[in-house]
């Protein structure tokens, strides 16, 4: 298995190694260093997009054969599928809300006016802008433990982060407020992983898909990525979007899952327009797609059309 060098990137690959150990399989983890560590190490911006730049490099080893399984975590995969690569498994999912670690214990409601809180991501800065508190997002790179060390060294009041990369580092009681997705929606497939082998190792994918795959997270992540897909890509979109597995009536009377979808994106002049649906999980692509279709009615900006 390879796996980067970070330690949210090495603690979800052993997670995902002790699983398939438990499970009578053999594992050895080599560290694959990635464009996007050693850009993101320098200090340099990655201009304009950070689309598979933390992800490629694993499935660059996956495809010469110098490992056989790659973890990533999903939010960072571009939704276009690799050839070669398929997605062997979505494990169960982790908490895919965002968190507040700031200052003095405070929540966002807390914070005065002015208060500068840190994100590299368009998407938490388009909520926090659209809160109205009067907040100064500024932009912020590095690892986890990175993002955190600048709360505590006083370089900005606060940060939002994936409450699952905390979780995994065990972090997580440094979160000062766990950010409602009424106010901050996560991104696609927050708090998943997705498990990749090589097309041609069919064994391999059965074995991974049968310890690992869980159906509600992937229901709830392909529903998800299917509003990126038409609308964006991975960390350059001002886009969120969260689906939740539901029990629901039908028209008899029983007891249904029904799959839950709320998304935002933007307009061109950088206001939020939301919508929610729902349906039923085996369309979960459907369901993604036709939300999708309805943020750009109500003046979603298109894909490709942003410059910024
Ligand atoms: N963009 C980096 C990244 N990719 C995955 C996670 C956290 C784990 C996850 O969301 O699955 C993070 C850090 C963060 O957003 O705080």
């Amino acid at each position: 298995m390879g796996t980067r060098a970070s330690l949210l990137a090495r603690t979800q690959t052993q997670l995902v190694a002790d699983a398939l150990t438990a499970r009578g399989a053999e594992v050895e983890i080599v560290h694959i260093t990635t464009d996007g560590d050693r850009t993101q190490a320098a200090g340099t911006p990655i201009p304009g997009t950070g689309v598979g730049v933390f992800t490629s490099a694993l499935r660059d080893a996956l495809l010469d054969g110098r490992i056989d399984v790659a973890v990533h975590s999903y939010k960072d995969l571009p939704t276009a599928p690799l050839p070669g690569i398929v997605l062997a498994a979505v494990p169960e999912r982790a908490d895919p809300r965002d968190v507040l670690v700031a200052r003095d214990h405070m929540v966002l409601g807390e914070l005065p006016p002015g208060s500068v809180v840190g994100t590299g991501s368009p998407r938490r800065a388009a909520q926090i802008d659209a809160l109205g508190l009067g907040l100064q997002v500024v932009g912020i790179r590095g690892n986890v433990e990175t993002r955190i060390r600048k709360v505590t060294d006083g370089e900005v009041d606060g940060v939002v982060l994936a409450r699952a990369g905390l979780l995994r580092i065990g972090r997580a009681g440094e979160a000062t407020e766990v950010l409602d997705p009424v106010q901050m929606l996560p991104a696609p497939a927050q708090g998943a992983l997705a498990v990749e082998c090589r097309v041609a190792d069919t064994a391999l994918e059965t074995f991974l898909r049968s310890t690992l795959h869980d159906e509600a997270t992937a229901a709830a992540v392909t529903a998800e990525r299917a509003v990126l897909a038409e609308l964006g890509s991975p960390c350059d979109a001002a886009i969120g979007a969260l689906a939740d597995v539901v029990e629901d009536l039908d028209d008899d009377g029983r007891i249904v899952e029904r799959l839950s979808l709320r998304a935002f994106a933007t307009t061109a002049e950088g206001a939020l327009v939301r919508n929610s649906a729902t349906g039923e999980t085996k369309d979960a692509e459907q369901l993604g797609r036709s939300l999708a279709a309805e943020l750009l009615a109500d003046g979603a900006e298109p894909r490709g059309a942003t410059s910024a």
